[in-house]
């Protein structure tokens, strides 16, 4: 079957994450293994929109699959909103002969993807967020990284949180979703995990939760807290005030953005990488690849935008049980 388009655009939009370079490298070269030219447009739509549009060969990607970041760069554009910055961005995907665009990005990326699209470019999207708060797929590139970077923070951080029998509240990343908040909440043992979905503001729980904790034992109290309920200073001082246990705030920040992908990161990104050239090939477009159920799928970008997501409540009932299985 002959390929529907000739040039494929590649570009990384929004929040970079670990195996964005693994997603990139396939798209490349799964394009030059079926006949294809490959465009790596820097700095996202930004850049798109100041034509930072560069010739990519299979060298091009070499010795970058394990590496964090992206090597097209990524970035935030305003301008890209308005209906005269998508038209643009059109015009110049044309002028440069870009008739398949792959961009690799989160929910508002995926908008952009969505325009682009209407406009005649035929578009596919990759879910590339530490945050996985992208409703259509149960994997996004980047969340695996994300979360083993934070799970090894709060190691580390529980050592010395024992070793001064103190109270810690670690801040993971993760907008207003809680993914990484309750998976590290899991991973790590701890007593607290806040997450944005459910939490119910109600201090005085996390307060007696830790004075029980110290009463039977406990040296430490770790609390995990989701970025999207924030405040983890302020939650500090006043646990410390009303349990008399010293208590530490950490927000582990941009670290969990950054450092070479997992495993997992690497291969997921690739398989969709060359699925969505696949699926360009096949002359399809206003697609956005999704993981599910063990295997790739594909939606309608608006279909997908459209899906909601919440918290698996299954896997929320057994935080709680488990975290607190020391109660009487
Ligand atoms: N409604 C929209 N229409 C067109 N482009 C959009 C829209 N929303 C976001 N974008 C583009 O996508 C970029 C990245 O979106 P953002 O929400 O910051 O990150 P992410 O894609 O990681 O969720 C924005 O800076 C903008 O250029
Ligand atoms: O790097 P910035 O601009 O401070 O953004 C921080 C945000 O980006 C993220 O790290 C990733 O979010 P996106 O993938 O949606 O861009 C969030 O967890 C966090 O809220
Ligand atoms: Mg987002």
């Amino acid at each position: 079957m002959s390929n529907k388009v000739s040039t494929i655009g590649v570009l990384t939009s929004g929040g970079d994450a670990p195996g964005m370079n693994a997603a990139i490298r396939a798209v490349v070269r799964t394009a030059i293994a079926n006949g294809l030219k490959v465009k790596g447009i820097r700095r996202g739509y930004s850049g798109l929109l100041e034509e930072d549009i560069i010739d990519m060969d299979a060298s091009s990607v070499s010795d970058i699959i394990q590496r964090g970041g992206t090597i097209l760069y990524t970035a935030r554009c305003l301008e890209f909103k308005t209906p005269e910055g998508q038209q643009k961005g059109a015009e110049i995907c044309r002028k440069h002969g870009i008739d398949g665009l792959v961009v690799i990005g989160g929910d508002g990326s995926f908008q952009g993807a969505r325009k682009l699209a209407n406009l005649g470019i035929n578009t596919v999207a990759l879910p590339g967020t530490i945050d996985l708060d992208i409703a259509c797929t149960d994997y996004t590139i980047g969340f695996d990284t994300a979360v083993n970077t934070a799970m090894e923070a709060i190691d580390k951080v529980r050592d010395t949180s024992t070793s001064h029998e103190r109270c810690s509240i670690i801040e993971v990343m993760g907008r207003n979703a809680g993914y990484i908040a309750l998976w590290c909440g899991i991973a790590n043992g701890a007593e607290d995990i806040l997450i944005t979905e459910r939490y119910d503001h109600d201090e005085a729980k996390i307060i007696e939760n830790i004075k029980h904790s110290r009463s039977i034992g406990k040296k430490h109290h770790i609390i995990v807290n989701a970025e999207g309920i924030g405040d983890s200073n302020g939650m500090a001082k006043r646990i410390e005030a009303a349990t008399g246990m010293e208590t530490r705030a950490t927000i582990i920040g941009h670290i969990q953005r950054g450092g070479s992908p997992t495993c997992i990161d690497r291969v997921y990104a690739s398989e969709m990488g060359a699925y969505a050239v696949d699926l360009l090939c096949k002359g399809e477009s206003n697609r956005v690849v999704g993981y599910r159920s063990g295997g790739l799928v594909d939606y309608d970008i608006q279909e997908a935008l459209e899906m909601q997501k919440d918290i698996d409540q299954y896997l929320y009932d057994v935080s709680r049980t488990l975290s607190r299985s020391l109660q009487s």
